[in-house]
């Protein structure tokens, strides 16, 4: 890809990305409300509030593709959720259309179905589940995704990441974590490969307790080269009942009463008993 755009650059995953992804653009513009750290040869840095239309228009001027991972990556402040990720990954669309920009790799989240148990294998066929307004907005994003390839035909490859932490440091994640070079391969297809229309697949590395089926990430050639158990540094404490039996974690314990409730595809109440 000759210009590529990086949203989000100064931020934990995208500090990641950058040195992954610099070797195959010609150019890498980071946008962020913040400076990333010391520019390579060829980045520069475009300092934008992506919730502000103007600033998202021009950002995104000339440019072939967009990795889009800026926003909020957790809590409950519904004000800046709405802000940061609704209106700002509007507003990457609307630059995008308006800029002929014809790739987006979405920075999606597990969180997106993170109330099912964590018995079940999901994909991402099944329906959304989110478990916190964080989960609603990114399913947000991902629906802003099919609506502008209906609509304009630009293609978005949604990564449902799990952790992109640097290490697995949780039992969870041991299910979930991506290392950095795996997610830069998925990013690496999303921005190439010819089926990609609106297309979701789980964000996660060889990891041996699977919580997804991910088949289409690998009928897309995703290869993942990293086993979470090879780099695991175990430092968080563990969960309690609500978070231990949801894959969303800690994150399905905002505002929830302590009951734990399952429901089917249909969305019909299951009865304990039956629970997975
Ligand atoms: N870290 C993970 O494990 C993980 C897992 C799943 C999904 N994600 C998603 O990946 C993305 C990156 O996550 P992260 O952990 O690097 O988060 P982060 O908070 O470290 O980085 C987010 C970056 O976005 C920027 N930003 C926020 N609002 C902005 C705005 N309005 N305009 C421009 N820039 C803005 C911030 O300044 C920050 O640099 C997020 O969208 C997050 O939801 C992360
Ligand atoms: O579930 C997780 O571990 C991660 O999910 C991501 O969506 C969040 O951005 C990140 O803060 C969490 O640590």
């Amino acid at each position: 890809m000759k210009r590529l755009a990086l949203t989000g650059a100064a931020g934990r995953v995208g500090t990641l990305l950058r040195p992954l992804l610099r070797p195959h653009a010609e150019h890498l513009r980071l946008i962020d409300i913040d400076e990333p750290a010391a520019l390579g040869k060829n980045e520069s840095f475009v300092r934008a509030d992506l919730a502000r239309r103007d600033e998202a228009n021009a950002a995104l001027q000339e440019v072939d593709g967009v990795v889009h991972l800026a926003g909020i990556a957790s809590g409950v402040d519904m004000r800046a959720i709405l802000d940061a990720n609704v209106l700002g990954t509007f507003n990457l669309y609307e630059a995008a259309r308006i800029n002929k920009v014809e790739r987006v790799v979405y920075a999606s989240s597990n969180h997106v179905t993170g109330f099912y148990p964590r018995g079940q294998l999901v994909s991402p066929l099944d329906p959304m589940r989110p478990d916190s307004p964080y989960g609603l907005s990114k399913c947000w994003g991902e629906l802003v995704a099919g609506l502008y390839y209906d609509t304009c035909g630009i293609r978005t490859l949604s990564i449902r990441i799990g952790n992109a932490g640097t290490y697995p440091a949780s039992e969870r994640s041991m299910a979930i974590w991506i290392s950095a070079r795996d997610l830069a391969q998925l990013v690496g297809i999303g921005l190439t490969h010819p089926l990609i229309a609106a297309t979701v697949v789980y964000g996660v590395s060889d990891a041996e307790e699977r919580w997804w089926n991910n088949g289409l990430a690998s009928r897309l050639g995703y290869q993942p080269q990293d086993r979470p158990r090879d780099h695991a540094r175990i430092e968080e404490p563990s969960e309690g009942p609500v978070a231990l039996a949801f894959q969303g974690g800690a994150f399905c314990e905002t505002n929830h009463d302590g009951n734990i409730r399952m429901r089917d595809a249909e969305g019909l109440a299951k009865s304990p008993e039956t629970v997975p």
